[in-house]
């Protein structure tokens, strides 16, 4: 038996949508997998019960299919599926690298991103690989058509998620088709700043880069609450708020003296709008880890 950690993902960062993601510190699946004639699922954990076991409609039967390589594979979910923290991509980044070794194919981790990208298309209806990505290789990712260019990045963060649930595919039909000119020369200035503060592990450039004035208002329109726990997040001194991928988790940074207070101004803004929520204070993490069982 092999097991993988496969961490736990934040897409988007604003001005980045469906090209950058970070690897989160914490939460994360785990996935464990042993060779078997024909591919089964079994699921624990959080929101376990929402979540298909039949392999044709769970993302890791997609990547089992993709590197035709049946197994019983095991999903003990950390991380609760439609919150925003990329479940499905954990779920698919972790039997892509399970699979990998168990069937010794021999393939990379950069190679492994299109694949579990294919579970991707089966939940989303696109194969965005920006969860996906740092799953695999940690730290944070630019995914383009052109391939993923990866940074190693330590920037403290706060992904605080609301007991409720945004579907991708659903988010995704909000996305505005077009935009304006002014607003792609504002988003690109913004991407370009945030790239430079996660080389530069610094929440200052990061925080200011995740402006974006196309998809996130529309997104953040979806999310009851969003605007005072983006208000409670600044107040409390995070340098960035955001959706985190297409919600309803919001994501902070912020430097790390802050992170506590800052996960507790935002737990207390959704409560006084009514929603029960839970703040995961964290960081840009390591991808997926491998552990032989023997
Ligand atoms: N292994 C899996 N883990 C989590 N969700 C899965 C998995 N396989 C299929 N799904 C389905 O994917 C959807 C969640 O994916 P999505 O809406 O993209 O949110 P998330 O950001 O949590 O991945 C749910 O409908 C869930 O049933
Ligand atoms: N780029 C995608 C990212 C979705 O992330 P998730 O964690 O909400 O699945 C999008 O914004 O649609």
């Amino acid at each position: 038996m092999l097991t993988v950690r496969a961490p736990a993902t934040s897409a988007n960062l604003g001005s980045g949508f469906d090209v950058f993601g970070v690897a989160l510190g914490a939460p994360a699946d785990v996935i464990r997998v042993e060779r078997a004639p024909e591919t089964s699922i079994t699921i624990t954990g959080a929101g376990s019960e929402y979540i298909p076991t039949d392999p044709e409609q769970n993302t890791v039967g997609a990547v089992a299919d993709a590197l035709e390589a049946p197994a019983t594979i095991r999903i003990d979910k950390g991380v609760r599926p439609s919150s925003g923290l990329g479940s499905s991509a954990a779920s698919a980044a972790g039997a892509a690298v399970a699979l990998n070794a168990l069937y010794d194919r021999g393939l990379s981790r950069e190679e492994l991103v299109p694949i579990a990208a294919e579970g991707e298309a089966l939940v989303s209806g696109e194969a965005h690989a920006d969860n996906v990505a740092p799953s695999l290789l940690g730290g944070f990712t630019i995914a383009t058509d052109d391939g993923v260019t990866q940074v190693d990045a330590s920037v403290p963060l706060v992904a605080c998620l609301p007991e409720t649930s945004v579907s991708t595919r659903d988010a995704r039909g909000v996305v505005p088709k077009t935009a304006s000119l002014e607003d792609v020369v504002d988003t690109v200035g913004h991407a370009a700043t945030l790239a430079v503060g996660m080389t530069r592990d610094d929440p200052e450039l990061v925080g200011r880069g995740l402006a974006d004035a196309i998809v996130t208002p529309e997104r953040s329109a979806l999310i009851d609450g969003y605007d005072a726990v983006r208000e409670a997040a600044l107040e409390a001194g995070a340098t960035g708020v955001t959706v985190s991928g297409a919600g309803p988790g919001v994501l902070a940074v912020c430097r790390e003296s802050d992170r506590r207070g800052i996960a507790g101004a935002m737990m207390d803004a959704f409560d006084a709008a009514g929603i029960e929520s839970r703040a995961y204070q964290t960081a840009v993490g390591e991808g997926a880890r491998l552990y032989r069982d023997g």
